[in-house]
This record gives structure tokens, C-alpha cells and sequence, in this order.
């Protein structure tokens, strides 16, 4: 298993280093490990920019506590980088910063009293030997030992410390190490004041770790936390880097591997660990691809979604054109019958069924006699409302495996969704942005804080596979040693979507995934391999898709239909 598809908590992280200590590993030679690296990453961050010192030698003769004066002296016009141009970190444009100068960045580093702090001393302390200007804003006096003695080191070196932040106005960059995962109270005044008047200067801000004050696990911010452009997350992904509210102050991110032994991993997560992050590798694991040379349109599925209304008819298009992509063998489509000729003119290769319908246009039943029997699996909700209640009734008293969204959702909650989910003997999907799963799990509302909890107990109470959609998707379901071995049966298993865009957030696009997920777990149903599995699929590609729309014509112009224009060619970048 690669290491990008660990994630853990603070807990977990601080057993997994125990370890190595223990092993023999020195704690300082770790923390200059991993330092080391965050120096060597950070240069090169820099010098993609062309701002490496080294390159073009700073002026001689001056000490660097001298140019680092000069550097905090108001700004001479000369010195000063071209503001209209400014410049990009990883694409992060600065426009509009406080850019003093462009050619060498002065570079405030932000360190507290942990060895969160230790690794910023570090780094600050390479980066000065490389010739950068690096002040250091430290405004504890108790440090961690090991923090204590790099701090020593780094004043030997005539590196300028201060505890206000008014230096930090003059720098170009900001490295973050006041908190890593040791941080589990609030942050409270002079901190949490200080910590609000560095965000609100604006600059570019590269936190070590995670941004100090967010909380490793929750993703929640602690009092107040610094609003980092880019994070460097060390040995292995954290639980906040997929907890929505957390990443708005994580700005994008990376993983700095730090060799650390995959035997001291397994020992604290198992060999097959309870949360995992999805990457290209597991995702496309559970592609219909290659397909069988003798295969049939049979053998490749067949789905019957169940969707829209009068009010809501671009919803059955949307979850048809998702399925559509998915490769399902056979397509049905149930719509209320005045629809039927626009499916049929949208998609020609599906069977579209008509249903009888409410006055007000929403399927009012599904049609007498039909079995629904014939179908590998179902996917209902998409634009129904809440009109199609006796049909959602229906699918679910079905022996079918099924997908519920939208007004399906909401349907359930009316019905009450733990007894019914309990009760149904076949496989249900059901996936819910926020707002639905309140109402699905009013139970769980004081849990929302954490995501991924609230999730993890969703799909405990009822047996379905969850999937809680936002920013960052989380799918949880007990497994019954149908999917993994019988050793991991009746665990929780959860698996994280790491990457998407804020392109998605509009309306048709959940519709999109349901189509596109049923279509995959029908041709799974089909083939006989575990439908479970292709859930991670589903929701990598479809944020794939988004991304590479989102690339190609801007957040803006990522629309629903747009979206599944691109489901194609976003496999084809793989
Ligand atoms: N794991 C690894 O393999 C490696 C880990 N490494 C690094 O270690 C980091 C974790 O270091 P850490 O454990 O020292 O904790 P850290 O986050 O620096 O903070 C703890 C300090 O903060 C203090 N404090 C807490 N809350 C506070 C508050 N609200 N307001 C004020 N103070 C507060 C707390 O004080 P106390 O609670 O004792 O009063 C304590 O002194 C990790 O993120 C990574 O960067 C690498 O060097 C090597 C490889
Ligand atoms: N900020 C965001 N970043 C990434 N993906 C998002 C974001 N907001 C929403 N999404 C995704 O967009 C889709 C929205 O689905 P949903 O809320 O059901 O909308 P609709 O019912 O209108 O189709 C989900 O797949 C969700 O994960
Ligand atoms: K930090």
C-alpha cells in the first residue's frame, strides 16, 4: 500500500513516532530529517518562482542581520518588486500582496514552542545558511527542550528574533511552525490576537505540518488558526486535511514523506486500515476496464434510475447522462410519462419507462406490473419530490440494491431512515450532502463538528454505505467480510476523497454522481465483483471530471451537463 493512503489522527501519529523512537530512531535527528526536507521543498518552491539567493548573490559586504534591517527599513522604491506583476507560489498568485521584494524574499518564520516550532528553527535556520533573509517570530519563553536548543542555535547565528509581529509586516513569506499535531487547547489572547493580525496581513504563508490552530482530527479551528496558501504535511496525511471546514486554512497541500517504516504503520493502522484515502491507483482499481472481449450488453449491467418531475425534469437527464459514462450494458429510465419523448430524444439508447403522474407532474406510482426484478440495480431520487413518496416506498421494500439521493433522501427521513435501512436485505447506497443527512440522522446532529464521525456512526446504525458529499466526499460502511477478508468483517471502513473543486458546488451535479455511481454498481451487480467497492470510483471520478472541466473553461464554467462532458475524457488522462 503507498503511503498516500494512510490518514491519521494526532493520536495515532504520536504512537507511530513512539515507535520509531523506540526503535533507536534519535528525536533530534528526526526533527532534522524532516526539516531538512521542508528546507530543500520550501528552496525549491522558491526557486520555481526564481527567488534563490543563490542565484543572484545578495549584495556583499552586508551582514544578514544588516540586510535583514534594511529589509524591515520602509520600503525604497528601487527595492521594491513589481506589485501589478506579482508572482505565484504552486499557482497561488500573490497579486496584491505585500511584496517588498521580489528578488530575495525576507522570509518570517513562525515558531512555537513544540517541535512544531523545532522544525521551523530548522528550516529557518538552512534557509539563512542559504543566504535568505529569515526572521523569526517566537513570542513563547518555555520551549520544548530540543525547540530550546535550535532556538540557542539560531540567536549563536545572529538570526533576528522578535515576539511582536510588526517585523513580520516586511516579509515577503511566512513559514507557520507555532502548532503540528501537539496542539489540543484553545488558542487564547495575546496568541489568538496576534494569530488574527497575521492573517489579516495577507501574505503568503506556508505552514509546517498543519496550520496552527486547526485541529488534527476535527479539522476545528482552535480559538484561531493561521490561514495557510500551502501546507506541508509530514509522514502521513492528517484526518483535518479532509474535514471541510479545515480547508480553507490548509490551502493546498502536500505530503513531505519522511521514510517512515511501513512495519511502524501496519502496527498502529493494520494492513488494511480502517480509513483510507482514495487515490488514481485504488480508485481505477474498479473500472470496467479493459472489458471482456465476449462481453454483452448483460454482463455489463442494467440500471433503471428513477427521476425527475415537472418541477425538477433536467435531474432524470443529468443522472441518465452520469450512468451513461459508467458503461452500464442497459439503461432504463422511470419518469412521469409527459417527460417521456424529451428522455428519449436526450438519450436514445435508453428504455424510457413513463409513469403515471401527480397533477402536479411527479410520479405518482411506478407503472402496474413492473418487475423490477430485471434490474441489476436501481438509482431513485434525482428531482422527484417529495409527490413520489408511495414509489420511493416502493424501491425500498425491493429485494434490489439501490442508490437513494435528493428527494429519495428525503423521502426516507419521512419514513423513518434507520428502521427502514435496517430492515432492507439488499445493498443501499445512500448519499446525502449535509442538509439531507440532518434529516436522515437528526440523531447525529451535535456530531456534524467531525464529518467523518458522523459519517462512520451513519453507516453503523443503518448497515448502507454512506456518502456524505461536500468539498471532500466521505463514504463509510460495516463491512460484512463481503468486500475484505473475513479477518476485517463487521469493521467500519471509510474511505476519503482527497482532491475536488469548488466548480461542483452547484446545482445538478450530485445528479451527475448518482447516475454515474448506480451505473457502475450495476455492471459490478453484473459481474459479480462487490458493488461496495465501486463507490470510491464513482466519487474519484467524478471529481476528476470536475477538476479537469474546472482546468480546461474555469470554476465558472463547470456546469451539470458540462460535467458530464467530461467524465470520458477524465479517464482518458489516466
Ligand atoms: N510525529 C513525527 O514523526 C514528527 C513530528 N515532528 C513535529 O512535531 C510536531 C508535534 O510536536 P509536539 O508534539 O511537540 O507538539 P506541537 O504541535 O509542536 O505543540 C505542542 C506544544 O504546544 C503547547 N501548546 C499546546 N496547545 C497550546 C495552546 N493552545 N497555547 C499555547 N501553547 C500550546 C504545548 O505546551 P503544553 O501543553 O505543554 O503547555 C506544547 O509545548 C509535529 O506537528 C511535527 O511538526 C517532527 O519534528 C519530527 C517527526
Ligand atoms: N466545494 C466543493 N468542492 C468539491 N466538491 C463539491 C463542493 N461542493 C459540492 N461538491 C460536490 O458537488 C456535488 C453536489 O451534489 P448535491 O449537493 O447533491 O447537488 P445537486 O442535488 O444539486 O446535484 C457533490 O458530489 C459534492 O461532493
Ligand atoms: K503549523
Amino acid at each position: 500500500m503507498t503511503i498516500e493512503k494512510f490518514i491519521v489522527s494526532a493520536d495515532q501519529m504520536r504512537q507511530i513516532e513512539t515507535r520509531i523512537f523506540a526503535a533507536g530512531m534519535p528525536s533530534a535527528a528526526l526533527m532534522e530529517k524532516v526539516a531538512g526536507l521542508l528546507a530543500r521543498r520550501i528552496q525549491a518552491l522558491l526557486k520555481s518562482e526564481g527567488r534563490s539567493p543563490r542565484e543572484e548573490e545578495p549584495p556583499k559586504g552586508r551582514s544578514p542581520r544588516e540586510q535583514v534591517k534594511s529589509s524591515l527599513l520602509p520600503p525604497r522604491g528601487e527595492r521594491r518588486g513589481n506589485r501589478e506583476e506579482g508572482f505565484s507560489y504552486l499557482g497561488y498568485e500573490s497579486q496584491g500582496k505585500d511584496i517588498v521584494n521580489s528578488q530575495f524574499p525576507v522570509i518570517g518564520v513562525l515558531v512555537g514552542p513544540g517541535h512544531n516550532g523545532g522544525d521551523a528553527l530548522v528550516v529557518a535556520r538552512e534557509l539563512h545558511f542559504q543566504g535568505f533573509s529569515v526572521i523569526i517570530y517566537c513570542p513563547f519563553s518555555k520551549l520544548k527542550e530540543l525547540t530550546k536548543s535550535h532556538s540557542d542555535y539560531a540567536r549563536s547565528l545572529n538570526i533576528p528574533f522578535f515576539d511582536t509581529i510588526e517585523p513580520l509586516k516586511n516579509c515577503d513569506l511566512l513559514i507557520d511552525g507555532l502548532f503540528g499535531f501537539g496542539l489540543e487547547r484553545e488558542i487564547v489572547h495575546p496568541l489568538s490576537t496576534a494569530i488574527d493580525e497575521i492573517n489579516k496581513l495577507n501574505k503568503i504563508v506556508f505552514s509546517i505540518d498543519i496550520p496552527s490552530g486547526i485541529h488534527t482530527d476535527t479539522g476545528a479551528v482552535l480559538g484561531t488558526a493561521i490561514r495557510a496558501t500551502h501546507t506541508l504535511c509530514l509522514g502521513l496525511w492528517k484526518l483535518a486535511f479532509f474535514q471541510d471546514k479545515a480547508l480553507e486554512y490548509i490551502g493546498t497541500s502536500e505530503l513531505i514523506d519522511f521514510d517512515i517504516p511501513l512495519a511502524d504503520i501496519v502496527a498502529i493502522l493494520g494492513d488494511f486500515p480502517a480509513i483510507q484515502r482514495i487515490t488514481p491507483a485504488s480508485a481505477m482499481q474498479y473500472l470496467p476496464l479493459p472489458r471482456s472481449p465476449i462481453a454483452h450488453k448483460y454482463t455489463n449491467g442494467h440500471l433503471l434510475i428513477i427521476a425527475g418531475s415537472a418541477r425538477y425534469s433536467g435531474a432524470a437527464i443529468l443522472s441518465a447522462l452520469g450512468a451513461r459514462a459508467s458503461g452500464v450494458g442497459m439503461l432504463s429510465i422511470a419518469v412521469p410519462i409527459s417527460m417521456k419523448p424529451m428522455l428519449s430524444s436526450q438519450l436514445p439508447e435508453a428504455l424510457v419507462i413513463g409513469c403515471p403522474e401527480t397533477s402536479s407532474g411527479a410520479i405518482k406510482d411506478l407503472p402496474l406490473g413492473i418487475d423490477l426484478g430485471v434490474y441489476d440495480a436501481i438509482a431513485a431520487g434525482p428531482g422527484l419530490t417529495l409527490e413520489a413518496a408511495i414509489t420511493v416506498e416502493s424501491v425500498l421494500e425491493s429485494d434490489r440494491p439501490l442508490v437513494l439521493d435528493a428527494d429519495g433522501l428525503n423521502i426516507l427521513a419521512q419514513l423513518g431512515t434507520v428502521p427502514i435501512l435496517s430492515e432492507r436485505s439488499a445493498l443501499t447506497i445512500i448519499t446525502p450532502h449535509p442538509g439531507e443527512f440532518q434529516r436522515l440522522f437528526p440523531e447525529l446532529a451535535d456530531k456534524m463538528g467531525d464529518r467523518i464521525t458522523a459519517t462512520q456512526e451513519a453507516a453503523q446504525l443503518t448497515g448502507a454505505v454512506v456518502l456524505l458529499k461536500g468539498a471532500r466526499v466521505c463514504i463509510c460502511f460495516d463491512d460484512e467480510g463481503d468486500f475484505l477478508e473475513d479477518s476485517y468483517a463487521s469493521r467500519t471502513i471509510t474511505y476519503l476523497n482527497p482532491e475536488s473543486t469548488p466548480a461542483l458546488a452547484r446545482g445538478g451535479s450530485g445528479d451527475v454522481l448518482t447516475g454515474l455511481l448506480g451505473g457502475l454498481m450495476a455492471g459490478a451487480i453484473a459481474r459479480k465483483s462487490c458493488p461496495k467497492s465501486v463507490v470510491e470510483t464513482a466519487v474519484w471520478w467524478h471529481a476528476r471530471a470536475g477538476m479537469m472541466a474546472a482546468k480546461e473553461r474555469t470554476e465558472l464554467g463547470v456546469d451539470a451537463f458540462t460535467l458530464t462532458e467530461y467524465l470520458i475524457p477524465a479517464l482518458r488522462e489516466f
